[in-house]
């Protein structure tokens, strides 16, 4: 396929998207499995279009001041890949597969639209409805915030600790350009092709050995931050397929116990094959039977209880644009009544003088901050530690600048720490440990 017809293409699936507010890795599936001649390489190109465009949804579109999948194209190709009008128009030739020519109000727009003059949720690129919480968490950041959220993410790997050192694993793939994360002691991070996609890391032989996983620096610090010590009785409560259970195993070096469990049993399925090829040998899965996960015989025992919430996935946006886009405020509600429901859960297996750890991968302070107030108002015992103390007993003293805005959590971000949005917040339990 030509690139103009690839661009016809990407108007094709984002008008599906549109339409019927499905996932976008969805749409792309089926428009792929609907137009077999079209190679790999064609789709892994049709898809960096589709990303490109939705996570800067709101301000391509405004830039060409028009409310459909073509002007997100074109304000896409003119915002993120910096193409003038005559490179934009040159593709838009109308010729055979090709988008139709740009018309001379598009034309007009590309050339006296500027950003800067659209209104701040637009800039940030972030829904109209979330702007009021999102400017009230990062007041006179928040435009910068929401254009770090808009950016494409980075390929993150977390050395496992279990089976290598980060010094090996950077040597075995280096080949891959990896190279160690600033933040995170585990981190590698590997440079994206010019399409914004990384390489299919998950062939490497050194991955089915076992010597990394694909895990956000974010999400590395998020698990750093809850200390696992080797020895101790760890609760995973939402482990979904284990990304931060597998962390766990390895700061705890094998010893101790963890207990991974997750109220959907399909999402926790992967986790016997991870843990198998990461090597952790601390894991009890427990399959939830019909019902919540049984945990009655874990109260008032764990040493640590990690609740990697259910969210809205706004610290992800990056990652997952379109989620941004078909996110509701009744969804948010659903998942505030979630959190609650696992924060209460969870803080009935932590024993006197253990920790509850809460971590959500969002920017949103009704889901944060918010979430650990209305918690604590109802729960005797547990305080919160400062994030300041939380960071620096974590090794990340330099973190300390990132308190989220009621100051209860740790707040990451793109803007940040160059990470996916993650809030973590460290609650002690009172008594003798
Ligand atoms: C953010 S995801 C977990 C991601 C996972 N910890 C990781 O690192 O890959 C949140 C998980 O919480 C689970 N969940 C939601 N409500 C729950 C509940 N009441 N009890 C246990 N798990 C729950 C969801 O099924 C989902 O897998």
């Amino acid at each position: 396929m030509t690139p103009a017809a690839r661009l016809s293409a990407a108007i094709e699936v984002l008008a599906d998207i549109d339409a019927r507010r499905r996932p976008a890795a969805d749409v792309l599936k089926d428009w792929g499995l609907a137009h077999r001649f079209a190679g790999s390489g064609d789709r892994a190109a049709i898809a960096s279009l589709a990303y490109d465009v939705l996570r800067r949804r709101a301000s391509a579109r405004w830039l060409l001041d028009a409310e459909t999948p073509r002007a997100g194209v074109i304000g896409m190709l003119a915002l993120q890949r910096r193409l003038d009008a005559d490179a934009i128009a040159a593709l838009f030739s109308g010729e055979r597969f090709a988008p139709e020519p740009l018309t001379a109000a598009e034309r007009e727009a590309l050339v006296t639209r500027h950003l800067e003059e659209a209104p701040p949720a637009v800039q940030a690129d972030v829904p109209d409805w979330l702007w009021p919480a999102f400017a009230g968490a990062f007041g006179a950041e928040a435009i910068a915030e929401g254009q770090g959220l808009a950016e494409r993410a980075p390929l993150d790997l977390r050395v496992n600790t279990l089976k290598t050192s980060r010094d090996k694993a950077v040597a075995e793939l280096s080949p891959l350009g990896a190279a160690e994360t600033v933040l995170s002691p585990w981190g590698l991070r590997v440079p994206l092709g010019a399409d914004g996609r990384g390489p299919s890391v998950q062939v490497e032989p050194s991955f089915l050995k076992g010597w990394f996983e694909v895990q956000d620096e974010g999400s590395q610090i998020a698990a750093l931050i809850a200390r696992a010590e080797p020895g101790e009785q760890v609760l995973d409560l939402c482990a979904g397929a284990g990304g931060k259970t597998l962390e766990l195993a390895a700061t705890m070096a094998n010893k101790g116990q963890i207990y991974a469990t997750d109220s959907d049993k399909r999402r926790l399925a992967p986790i016997h094959d991870r843990l198998e090829r990461a090597g952790a040998r601390n894991v009890q899965v427990r399959t939830p039977r019909g019902g919540p996960p049984e945990l009655g015989d874990l109260a008032g025992r764990m040493d640590l209880v990690l609740i990697d919430a259910p969210c809205s996935g706004s610290g992800t946006w990056r990652r997952n644009p379109d989620a941004k886009w078909r996110m509701r405020p009744n969804s948010l509600a659903d998942r505030i009544k979630d959190q609650a429901g696992v924060l209460r859960q969870g803080a009935a297996a932590v024993k006197p003088g253990g920790r509850l750890v809460y971590i959500t991968c969002s920017v949103l302070p009704e889901e944060n901050d918010g979430a650990v107030e209305a918690f604590l108002r109802g729960q005797d015992g547990f305080s919160a530690a400062t994030p300041a103390e939380a960071l620096a007993a974590a090794g990340f003293a330099g973190l300390g600048r990132h308190a989220s805005p009621r100051g209860l959590g740790v707040q990451l971000t793109p803007r940040r720490t160059a990470t996916d949005g993650f809030y973590v917040a460290v609650l002690r339990r009172g008594g003798d440990a």
